[in-house]
């Protein structure tokens, strides 16, 4: 195994104040599939961007190639304004340090507890790490997750399927993100679960200053929280912007989604909360 030296590791620019993600002619696909051609895509500093499209659109593609799991056949992906793609895990470590993933699910390992699914990423990032203070840290995002401090010593067995995705998110918040993916959260909880998940996104944005991508099929998620949305379709992103800038465009799918009956449902009951 090689060792990097500091040259060679991508520098964090603290200055940089362009597109917190940018993509650009991406290619995605399988054999003969094609997931994606000539897709672009910017994300702004500081949104909750949702990310929706019918099944098998490529979303949890698009955020795989952002996030170096998923070598794309042609395009680029900048974050936080640094090319990513071909890059070694060693040269983009100081560029993945600073954003963190919920996948689908969650994804947590089952034979760790959750205080020790989150220092996992801790462990991987900063070894060095006094195991005391290790521990302290795993706590204190456990708590910002919203689960109750007895919810640490738990293995995710033992918890249900909203704690779990909480636990997801204390493991994504471990390194201070300032950049959160977010792959279909609020699938499978119920609505009030779904909705304080919601709440517990937004709070998060807004407290920590976090970027959200977040992909969703979630309407009333995109109602409640979403800045702006990006639709993917015939392999783009189709269209970007909010939710009444969609819904002034003339396209079949945006129509159908936003205003058949789910999506009117969605829309009034952020009136009537509203
Ligand atoms: N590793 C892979 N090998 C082959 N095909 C893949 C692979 N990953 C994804 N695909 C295919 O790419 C397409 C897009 O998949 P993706 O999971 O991104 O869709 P999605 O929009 O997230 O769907 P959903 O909303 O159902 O989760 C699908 O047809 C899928 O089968």
């Amino acid at each position: 195994m090689e060792l990097m030296s500091a040259s060679q590791t991508i520098a964090y620019n603290p200055d940089y104040d362009g597109p917190i993600i940018s993509v650009r002619g991406l290619r995605n696909s399988f054999g003969e599939q094609v997931v994606h051609d000539n897709l672009d895509l910017d994300v702004r500093r500081g949104e909750i961007i949702g990310v929706v499209g019918g099944s098998g659109t490529g979303k949890s593609v698009l955020m795989r190639s952002i996030i170096g799991l998923q070598m794309p056949n042609e395009g680029e992906v900048e974050v936080f304004g640094q090319h990513i793609l071909g890059k070694s895990d060693a040269e983009t470590i100081e560029i993945r340090k600073r954003w963190g993933v919920l996948f689908q699910g969650g994804a947590l390992f089952s034979t760790l507890t959750v205080a020790e699914n989150v220092m996992v990423p801790i462990r991987e990032f900063y070894p060095d790490m006094d195991r005391e203070f290790r521990r302290e840290v795993a706590k204190y995002k456990v708590c910002l997750s919203g689960l109750p401090p007895d919810a640490a010593p738990k293995y995710p067995s033992q918890l249900s399927g909203g704690m779990r995705k909480r636990a997801g998110i204390a493991r994504a918040l471990a390194l201070d993100p300032e950049l959160l993916f977010l792959d279909e959260p609020t699938a499978g909880l119920d609505p009030i679960g779904a909705a304080a998940f919601d709440n517990l996104t937004k709070e998060l944005q807004q407290t920590l200053g976090l970027t959200v991508f977040l992909i969703t099929h979630d309407l009333d998620t995109l109602h409640a929280i979403c800045d702006r949305v990006a639709v993917l379709a015939d392999q783009q992103v189709i269209a970007v912007g909010t939710i009444d800038e969609l819904l002034a465009l003339d396209h079949p799918w945006i129509q159908e989604y936003f205003n058949g009956p789910r999506g009117r449902m969605a829309s009034s009951g952020k009136k009537m909360l509203g």
